[in-house]
């Protein structure tokens, strides 16, 4: 994604300040440090047309001589002091700036919802928060501080100029000005190539991050020539832009050295008639020429310094671009907030959560999961579907919504099953809950409570979900899988692993303790499951929603994750996305969804027997899994079982001590089927 709003500098420095105001004062001092050093410079030129004019040639004075001589070491070394006063007073300001922009995008960034990053490439985010935020420092702390300096050596340079030569000043304006007015020019070319520069690093990060990421499909599918050449070429369209941008800014420096030089040679000339002719003194001479080489070097480098301006403009743009994405899901208004500590009655009455507490740390404790297993607390709320829709922002006009009017009831501490074809919207409907999207119409309720009118954090407090496709952080075990209850202690751990089916992590090398993630140890595709569902247990959440969250765990695991989340999950309602008969038979009730809507709610059998579409729907979500080694679905879920339980051999890495004493898949599923 590449952004094109243009606003003007000063006015993206001006949003800037709120966030600045801490280091403005000494960014202030360092480039009051910057312009004493620039005018201590130019005094130079002045002593030593003093020293010309008098104590050298007039009045052969050595004494005078020396103090002149005195005087200008001490200017010199006062410039270089005050040079050095400058980088230090600049250089912590600037990257604490850099630090504050950072962290400020990247708050922004995990607040915004998910369909804003479905839409932005992961590069563009990177870049904007990594290279843009370091280029606008430079210019903070460096460019912005040089443009201005310079501006002022220039301005009073040429007026000493003037005052040493009028005739020779205006030699020497009438070449500076053309170069000014080109310069400006150069600005605006330079100012587009500059953000299409920027723009095109971050598709090209893009590109980086998703091949790394794919890199296993591109050698597998041996495609890793192809992704070179592609991505060969966007680094060639950046290379073309940059060369752009470098042709025309060593066009404009060439120019600003040249013109000026070319204006000094003849200042030269007329200089040394007015000498001859007695119309200008030596010292006065001397003078001019001192302070146009003071002036020369910073006209030079204006080309360079917009340059640098400009590209700090794109990069202050382009981070404003993500910062100005509005936050479509927030927390309620102050009145429309409700609490789910106090549900208002809208639970059946075999609810016994009239003790919900909304504190995190308070309701993580695992006991509470294990008293509602025993049966004696319902810790589940019910989940409503009312009337929901959806579309996703990018949906063609013309297509119909995804979620057409769903209405759907999952009552306190039920199990439902919610299967559609492939593509019908079950992870949509699912992540709905948690308000990763929000409907576009209808409600989602949770304990009665329209989703939207509880704190996001309440609400996630007590929602919780597992992925079909689970992302692990580059941290422990122990921290992935107490993410959401850091501060719960090693029962909870333990317990949540244990029902996860996730008890390999104890043979890890360091245990619980062991890394992994992208910087750890790497895990197979069923063990990452069984952390992110760990992950989502821990909690002791009062609505679990998990996404397939079995699909890659082989039959025998798969039936032993099963039997433990049945009797874990006593208690919480849960909304299971179910892709298979093995998944299916964790709940107490099965819903279809079909064409966007809720076509037929009942138990697994009773569908089985009566509903056509329904076993269709499960015969075609089947065949894949027939690949590793479950067979179709019989029309009897006793055959099936029997199947299941003569499919595939256990993943050994996962395999528990004594594995072979627990339930087979056979019967697993048919003790969650009671
Ligand atoms: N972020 C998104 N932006 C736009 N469209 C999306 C997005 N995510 C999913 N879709 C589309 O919405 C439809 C439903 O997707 P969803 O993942 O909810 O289906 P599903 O029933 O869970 O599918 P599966 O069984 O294959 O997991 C699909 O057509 C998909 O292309």
């Amino acid at each position: 994604m590449t952004g094109t709003a243009e606003s003007s500098f000063s006015r993206s420095l001006v949003r800037l300040y709120p966030l600045s105001r801490e280091v403005v004062p000494r960014l202030a001092l360092g480039l009051t440090t910057a312009v004493l050093a620039s005018a201590v410079a130019l005094a130079i030129p002045q002593v030593l047309q003093w020293i010309v004019n008098g104590p050298l040639f007039a009045d052969s004075d050595p004494v005078a001589l020396w103090w002149g001589v005195g005087i200008v070491l001490a200017l010199g070394i006062a410039e270089a002091a005050l040079l050095t006063a400058r980088r230090q007073l600049v250089l912590a300001p600037g990257t604490k700036l850099e630090a504050k922009l950072r962290v400020r995008l990247y708050a922004h960034l995990t607040e915004l919802p998910v369909a804003f990053h479905d839409e932005w490439g992961s590069g563009q985010l990177l870049s904007r928060s990594m290279s843009d935020i370091r280029r606008f420092r430079r210019w903070i702390s460096f460019g912005m501080i040089m443009i201005c300096v310079n501006a002022i050596t220039i301005a009073i340079g040429t007026a000493l100029m003037f005052a040493s030569s009028w005739l020779l000043g205006v030699i020497y304006a009438a070449a500076a000005l053309p170069v000014l007015v080109m310069s400006f020019r150069f600005r605006r070319r330079y100012r587009i190539a500059s953000r299409l520069a920027q723009d095109q690093a971050g598709d090209l990060a893009t590109v980086v991050e998703e091949s790394v990421r794919g890199i296993r499909v591109l050698k597998a599918f041996g495609r890793g020539r192809d992704a070179l050449d592609s991505f060969a070429a966007r680094a060639d369209e950046l290379r073309e832009t940059e060369l752009s941008k470098s042709r025309s800014l060593s066009t404009v420096s060439m120019l600003l050295t040249l013109l000026p030089e070319a204006a000094l040679a003849v200042a030269l000339v007329v200089g040394a008639f007015l000498v001859a002719d007695g119309d200008l003194t030596v010292g006065a001479l001397v003078a001019f020429f001192a302070t146009a080489a003071l002036v020369n070097g910073p006209l030079g480098r204006l080309g360079e310094q917009f340059a640098m301006s400009m590209d700090a403009k794109a990069a202050i743009d382009r981070y404003f671009e993500v910062l100005d994405v509005p936050n479509t899901i927030l927390d309620p208004a102050e009145g429309e907030r409700q609490s789910l500590d106090a549900p208002i009655g809208m639970e059946p009455s075999d609810s016994t959560d009239a003790s919900i507490n909304t504190d995190a740390s308070n309701s993580t404790d695992v006991s509470d999961v294990s008293t509602a297993r025993s049966g004696r607390v319902e810790r589940g709320i019910r989940l409503e579907f009312a009337d929901v829709r959806f579309r996703y922002p990018d949906a063609p006009p013309e297509a119909p919504d995804l979620l057409d009017g769903v209405d759907l009831v999952v009552e306190p501490g039920e199990t439902l099953a919610l299967v559609a074809l492939t593509g019908g919207g079950k992870s949509t409907l699912a992540q709905l809950v948690p308000r990763l999207y929000d409907v576009t119409g209808g409600a989602v309720r949770v304990g009665g409570i329209d989703v939207r009118h509880l704190d996001r954090l309440t609400l996630r407090t007590h929602v919780s979900m597992a992925f079909e496709d689970p992302v692990l952080f580059s941290a422990s075990v122990r921290e992935n899988v107490l993410l959401g209850v850091p501060d719960a202690g090693d029962d909870v751990l333990r317990q949540a692993l244990d029902v996860a089916g996730a008890d390999f992590v104890h043979s890890l090398p360091g245990g619980v303790d062991a890394m992994i993630g992208e910087e750890g140890l790497s895990l197979s595709g069923g063990q990452r499951q069984r952390i992110a569902l760990a992950r989502a247990i821990a909690p002791a959440p009062r609505v679990l929603i998990l996404d397939d969250p079995l699909s890659a765990l082989d039959v025998r695991t798969e039936a032993l994750v099963t039997e433990r989340l049945r009797a874990s999950l006593r208690g919480t309602t849960t909304l299971v996305v179910a892709h298979r008969p093995s998944t299916v038979a964790l709940a107490d009730r099965v819903a279809l969804l079909h064409e966007g809507r809720i076509v037929a709610v009942d138990t697994h059998a009773e569908l089985l027997a009566t509903h056509e579409l329904y076993r269709s729907v499960l015969a075609r979500q089947a065949r894949p899994v027939r690949e590793s080694g479950v067979g179709p679905i019989p029309a009897d879920g006793a055959a099936r079982a029997q199947r299941t339980a003569t499919a595939k051999p256990a993943d050994a890495s996962a395999k528990p001590a004594g594995a072979s004493a627990k339930p087979t898949g056979a019967t697993a599923i048919a003790r969650a089927r009671r």
